[in-house]
């Protein structure tokens, strides 16, 4: 293991952050099969070499096709990235294992912990295929899809506990605007991902509210030190919360009026319903599911996570957004690094 030295990658979910980061991998050099659970969006991407329904307007480079067939997707393919929902990803799995070979490295794309056994998605991916975790990595950062299909400069991370993996992966992924830094913390890395997400839903709902900016630094801020407190709890390296997968995503996702997570958050703060907004987008906001999952973990680990807790009285319909804030407020008092 450590040695990645094949061309073909196959990529098992055409949304946006899939199709985009098919993008990153074709300028890295690598030959992309992306797998659409849709045939027509197969077949946009192969005739038309655009994926209209999740990055409409972005032309796609000639190193990549599509198949809704996983075993095609998955032929030859010794790094295979998944890129489905979060809480799809264990329906999902039986679909593509068969297909796929037994040294091949697994990289997850996905920022979410699943709902029930509160497992992060190497976790899951680990259990249903039976896989060693020096095959499994995970990628994440401050990565909006549509700027990385735009090919605007940006930098990630690229985990897995066998750190030769980790090198190996990142001489796949290195294109001209894409920079990644390798890690061996896959659980800091997973949990930095999808925390940020359930704040960037409570910073939506802060600026759907017509809220400024001290009010979503202080968010922001204590939202670090609540995914801190838990993932380091959980053994994360603290640096990596710092880092690229935590402070690096963290803000662009609650500052990006492209984050489907702060935007969902921003439409409720405005008025909207959890149903009307489902029924407005076909696109993931992880952190509406994650919120329920961080926080049975947080409190299965004794952590205090007010802001998941917050959230997901939210979406759970139990608390309003205009109650959002003061809940924050009048909680008791306490030493800032407490
Ligand atoms: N979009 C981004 O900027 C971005 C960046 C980094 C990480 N991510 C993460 O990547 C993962 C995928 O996100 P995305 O942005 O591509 O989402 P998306 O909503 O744009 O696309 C999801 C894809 O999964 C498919 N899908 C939906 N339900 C499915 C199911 N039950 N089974 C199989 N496929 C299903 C959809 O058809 C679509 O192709 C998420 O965990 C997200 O947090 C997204
Ligand atoms: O659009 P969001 O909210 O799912 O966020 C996308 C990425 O995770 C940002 O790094």
């Amino acid at each position: 293991m450590g040695n990645l030295l094949g061309k073909k990658v196959a990529v098992l979910g055409a949304g946006s952050w899939g199709t985009a980061f098919s993008i990153v991998l074709a300028d890295a050099g690598n030959d992309v099969c992306i797998w659409a659970r849709r045939e027509e969006v197969a077949a946009s991407i192969n005739e038309s070499h655009e994926n209209t329904d999740y990055l409409a307007g972005i032309e796609l480079p000639r190193a990549i096709s599509s198949t809704h067939d996983p075993e095609q997707a998955l032929a030859g393919a010794d790094v295979v990235v998944l890129a489905v929902p979060s809480q799809s990803l264990r329906e999902n799995l039986p679909t593509f294992l068969p297909y796929v070979d037994d040294e091949a490295v697994l990289v997850s794309l996905m920022k979410g912990v699943e709902l029930g056994t509160l497992k992060r998605m190497s976790e899951v991916i680990a259990e249903v295929g039976d896989i060693a975790e020096d095959r499994i990595a995970v990628v994440s950062g401050p990565n909006l899809a549509r700027e990385i299909a735009r090919r605007e400069p940006a930098a990630s991370v690229v985990a897995c506990a066998d750190e030769g993996v980790a090198t190996s992966l990142q001489k796949r992924l290195h294109s001209p605007a894409f920079r990644p830094y390798t890690s061996v913390d896959v659980l800091g890395c997973e949990y930095g991902g999808a925390y940020k997400n359930v704040v960037a839903l409570c910073v939506g709902m802060a600026v759907g509210q017509g809220f400024g900016d001290n009010t979503t630094a202080s968010l922001i801020t204590r939202g670090l030190a609540e995914t801190a407190r838990l993932a380091m709890n959980l053994g994360a390296n603290p640096l990596t919360l710092m880092g690229l997968a935590g402070l690096g995503d963290l803000v662009a996702t609650c500052s990006s009026p492209l984050s489907r997570n702060r935007t969902f958050g921003e439409k409720l703060g405005q008025g909207m319903t959890v149903e009307e907004i489902y029924a407005s987008t076909r696109q993931v906001a992880e952190g509406a599911k994650s919120c329920s999952s961080l926080r049975a973990l947080a409190a299965r680990t004794g952590i205090d996570a007010p802001i998941v807790d917050a959230v997901d009285e939210v979406v759970q319909g139990r608390l309003t957004t205009s109650q959002l804030m003061d809940a924050f407020i009048s909680r008791d008092t306490k030493a800032e690094l407490s």
